[in-house]
């Protein structure tokens, strides 16, 4: 699987120039053979050419009769053997090709992109994300190719932008689509919407276009008939979109935190509670009281990172949702990770003890680290970080020490749009930047679960978003979680 991770989608390129290289010998293989029979068929050719200057006189010949016919009958069955000869080239590659599954996996990352950070496909199509500039105008065949697969994963409402997208770019000199096609998927598209009157006026001028169209002939029909059930019955009612509440609009970094709750909020140098914060203190800024969140700043660097990333790239799998024994791959979390343990490697160690440090939290009940990094468009929909087990069970029963307390994300990457992590509960939003942590406790002083603490991921728009998570649980933080974490107090 390629798409759930920007480090897996790189491999594509290698891919695709391993392809071009190997249709590159198959090219020279049969352009070989191509000027062997060309050669073959001039001197064939000159030696006709001799035997039509004077044709009685070539097959009266002995020689000439002799060689005429040997020529027909062992030269011509050596052509035609090599023509059907296979030259032995095979368009090799070098990993693994994508499947289809890879490019729904994209194609519903698009829609998601485009919902949460409001993309019309217009602007998509002429090269612009958010008014920046990265790609080249797209062709009438590339936009309906979008709307296409949009549409195949019950995308309906982006499928029908990117449709619209095609037909208004189409011009008889853009090839690779048909008018008809781009008119017959329109009509497909608005009768899931339910708009039935389009439609039927699409299919009618495919029908114009091309009066046996089959496809066109078979939905005309049945549209009629939706559109004098619809007169009669109203549409029936669709199912509720999720409401996220301000997620997207943190996401986007557009929601306006009450000017209240940021003027008691403090950029300090963190001193207290563990003797490494005396000797170095680290920058921290408080983005929430209650629930305490903090981001501490430049506290991993540039060098620990490459590590971290040169240790965890071929480890990468895809990131499974759920605790125990019920993990399973889901839509809701589009991201490979993989786990470092702190044996693996010194700096992985000293990313432990930085973390306890940092926290005053004993890492003897702390997870091995995690490092993600998300795809296109990738996400995490929001969650919580603890576990609410069955009565009379534990919570994360394989880990044996209690709920997570608290969890300490690093970001190991900058991220050039989007992939913010927000909090819709408390309206708290944050973009990644290299080198800083987030801080939080998901249990209550008193061991219950902070509801509030409910965060998310938002999906990368553009660039390639590493995150490393540190989970730490409640055994052994009886003497070291503090009361209150005012600095004043
Ligand atoms: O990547 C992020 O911003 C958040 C990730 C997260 O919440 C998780 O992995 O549990
Ligand atoms: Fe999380």
């Amino acid at each position: 699987e390629y798409y759930s991770s920007v480090e897996q989608m790189r491999q594509l390129i290698n891919l695709e120039e391993s392809l071009i290289a190997s249709l590159g010998r198959y090219i020279k293989l049969h352009g070989q053979k191509i000027e062997f029979l060309t050669r073959q068929r001039d001197l064939l050719a000159k030696e006709l050419k001799e035997g039509k200057k004077q044709e009685i006189a070539y097959v009266s010949n002995p020689v000439s009769a002799f060689l005429l016919t040997n020529r027909l009958v062992t030269e011509w069955e050596r052509m035609r053997t090599f023509m059907t000869m296979d030259v032995g080239a095979k368009l090799e590659n070098t990993t693994a090709m994508p499947t289809s599954e890879d490019v729904l996996g994209v194609a519903e990352a698009m829609a998601r992109l485009q919902d949460i950070y409001q993309l019309t496909a217009k602007q998509m199509a002429s090269g612009k994300i958010l008014d920046r500039k990265f790609g080249r105008q797209l062709k009438t065949a590339e936009c309906y190719e979008i709307g296409n697969k949009l549409s195949s994963t019950g995308n309906y409402r982006y499928a029908l932008e990117w449709l619209r997208e095609s037909l208004r770019l189409w011009s008889m000199e853009s090839p690779g689509v048909s008018k008809v096609e781009v008119m017959n998927g329109l009509s497909f598209v608005l009768s899931h919407l339910g708009e039935y009157e389009e439609a039927l006026e699409f299919t009618k001028k495919v029908l114009k276009l091309q009066p046996d169209n089959q496809i066109a002939l078979k939905s005309k029909e049945p549209i009629e008939q939706w559109i004098e059930y619809k007169k009669q019955h109203g549409l029936p009612a669709t199912p509720p979109m999720p409401n996220y509440g301000n997620y997207p609009s943190l996401c986007r970094g557009d929601y306006q935190r009450p000017l209240k709750e940021l003027a008691n909020l403090r950029c300090r140098y963190e001193h207290r509670r563990t003797p490494f914060l005396r000797i170095a203190p680290l920058k921290l800024e408080e983005l929430s009281h209650d629930p305490y969140i903090v981001v501490y700043h430049e506290v991993i660097s540039t060098k620990e990172i490459d590590t971290v990333l040169t240790i965890s790239k071929p480890l990468l799998h895809r990131s499974m949702v759920g605790a125990s024994q019920k993990k399973e791959v889901s839509k809701t979390r589009t991201s490979n990770n993989g786990w470092l343990e702190d044996a693996m490697h010194r700096v992985v160690a000293r990313i432990s003890q930085r973390t306890e440090d940092m926290t005053d939290l004993a890492m003897s009940a702390a997870e091995q680290l995690q490092v993600g990094n998300y795809g296109v468009g990738g996400h995490y929909l929001p969650h919580h970080d603890y576990a609410i087990p069955e009565p009379g069970k534990d919570a994360y029963p394989d880990v044996g020490k209690g709920n997570r307390i608290a969890t300490v994300m690093y970001y190991l990457s900058d991220v050039d749009i989007g992939g913010a992590t927000v909090f819709p509960e408390i309206g708290v939003g944050i973009f990644p930047q290299k080198g800083s942590a987030i801080f939080w406790y998901n249990l209550h002083a008193n061991g219950t679960v902070d509801s509030r603490t409910l965060h998310a991921a938002c999906p990368v728009l553009v660039g390639s978003k590493w995150v490393a998570n540190k989970w730490i649980h409640e055994y052994g933080q009886e003497f070291r979680r503090p009361c209150s974490l005012d600095p004043k107090a």
